[in-house]
């Protein structure tokens, strides 16, 4: 179990520049199995799940060359089936969230597609009903082995294009259906889409490899089954989860930090929603600069006078990705807020670790959690704690800079998962922060 060792409480000064997108990287990489030609693709981060992909990939005989940093060439044009029935598989597939993706891939290619059951953070029920609802929709055969949680779906003469209503707009369920249905027979319609710009930029990428979809970014899908898909190169976008976290990073330490390229038409309204909690965003360029807030931010309050509500929902909503970033920035905020976490049912229990640490924090009930903010009339305490999912590890990080005196954070493969090079990039502008095992 690694672990961080954080001296909180100095503002921080700098420019950061976000990696490329952790779950646009994870669809992207599953696309390369749908063609036998080079697929070259660019700004790839060096994270724990992205590379776990690229490691599975090569268990299955992708052939992968390092281009330099961030950037490579898969080629799949010789896979070993025979792996999806091995333990190795089952060991792969189970390590993160993102190898479900392969199996849309995989069935409209080769007629079948096999996935333990995926990893990824343990934040609630995660189901995969819209998967497979989606894929025997296609006209797949489908099996599960409840005392494996091995699911397989099969379709040896090939998909049929098909008219279908998600019952919910999953973002990975979207993406392995629509891998599924390019090069299925006819029109497949997909509405309840899910539109995140992970989903746009797949579409963007599919349809260079020769796929004809139609509504991209909306929630309306219309895909006209192709024969056959050919090579192309993709570049990833920045991680918007990753810009919140410096936003949200900035605002807590009284810091001037700039977050440069972070293609701003694409964030939707993340800017909006940090600048509820009364967060000074500017836009320069393609950049974006915070200032210092020295005297703090003030939560805004709804035209009526009501309370502030922050909640998460599909795309073009707010992500719930960002919302325990949210939370722990409002807890020194001036004024108070309800977060309400819609999608997930237990991804608000950290809060436990920031009342510890002195914050006002009362949980509602498992979705949603008040905020009275400090203004920062007190600091944080600095205190030990355990990271135990992605957001709610990055949210602690956030908290022990902005606390006094040093804190420690253990657990750190979770943080590991999705921001790369986290405490050199971190150091760069000025943070204490050190790997201590
Ligand atoms: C690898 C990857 O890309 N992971 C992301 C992906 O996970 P993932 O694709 O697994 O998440 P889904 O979009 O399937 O669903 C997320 C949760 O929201 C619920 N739900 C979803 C849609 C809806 O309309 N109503 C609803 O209640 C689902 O029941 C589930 O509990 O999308 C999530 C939702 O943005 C993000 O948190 C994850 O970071
Ligand atoms: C929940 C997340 O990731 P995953 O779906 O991979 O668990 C996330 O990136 O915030």
């Amino acid at each position: 179990m690694g672990t961080f060792q954080i001296e909180g409480g100095h503002q921080l000064q700098g420019k950061i520049q976000p990696q490329g997108a952790k779950n646009e990287a994870l669809q992207i990489l599953c696309a390369v199995l749908l063609t036998s030609e080079e697929v070259r693709i660019n700004n790839i981060p060096d994270i724990i799940d992205v590379n776990k992909l690229i490691g599975l990939l090569e268990n299955l005989g992708v052939k992968i060359q390092k281009l330099g940093k961030g950037s490579y060439i898969f080629k799949s044009d010789a896979l070993n089936l025979d792996y999806l029935q091995s333990e190795q598989f089952k060991k792969d597939g189970s390590g993160l969230r993102g190898s479900i993706m392969i199996v849309g891939p995989l069935l409209s290619r080769f007629g079948k597609g096999y996935i333990p059951k995926p990893g990824g953070d343990k934040i609630g029920r995660r189901r995969l009903d819209t998967h497979f609802e989606g894929f025997i929709n296609l006209g797949a055969s489908f099996r599960y082995n409840k005392e494996e949680r091995f699911y397989g779906v099969e379709a040896p003469n090939g998909l049929k294009g098909k008219y279908m209503l998600l019952e919910e707009a999953s973002v990975t369920g979207t993406a392995n259906i629509v891998m599924a249905a390019v090069m299925a027979e006819g029109t497949t319609t997909i509405y309840n889409a899910a539109c995140e710009p992970y989903l746009q930029q797949l579409c963007k990428m599919l349809n260079s490899m020769g796929a004809k979809i139609g509504g991209v970014g909306s929630n309306l899908l219309v895909i006209e089954g192709v024969t056959e898909l050919g090579g192309c190169e993709h570049t990833i976008l920045p991680d918007m989860i990753e810009i919140g976290s410096w936003i949200g990073l900035a605002a807590m330490t009284k810091s001037e930090i700039t977050i440069t390229n972070v293609r701003w038409e694409m964030l939707g309204l993340i800017p909006t929603t940090f600048k509820k909690l009364g967060i000074t965003i500017e836009r320069r360029g393609d950049d974006i600069f915070i200032p210092a807030h020295n005297d703090g931010y003030e939560v805004q309050s709804f035209i009526d006078g009501s309370i502030m509500n922050i909640s998460d929902a599909p795309w073009p909503g707010f992500t719930p990705d960002l919302l325990s970033i949210i939370l722990v920035v409002a807890t020194q905020a001036r004024g108070s807020v309800l977060i309400h976490q819609k999608m997930f049912e237990s991804r608000l229990f950290f809060v436990d670790k920031l009342i510890d640490m002195g914050a006002k924090i009362i949980l509602c009930d498992p979705h949603r959690a008040t905020v009275i903010g400090h203004d920062f009339h007190s600091s944080l305490k600095a205190t030990t704690m355990t990271s135990p999912d992605i957001r709610a590890g990055i949210s602690l990080l956030i908290a022990a800079l902005s606390a006094k005196g040093t804190s420690t954070i253990h657990n750190i493969e979770q943080i590991d998962r999705g921001y790369e090079d986290i405490e050199a990039r971190l150091k760069s502008i000025g943070a204490k922060i050190e790997r201590i095992a």
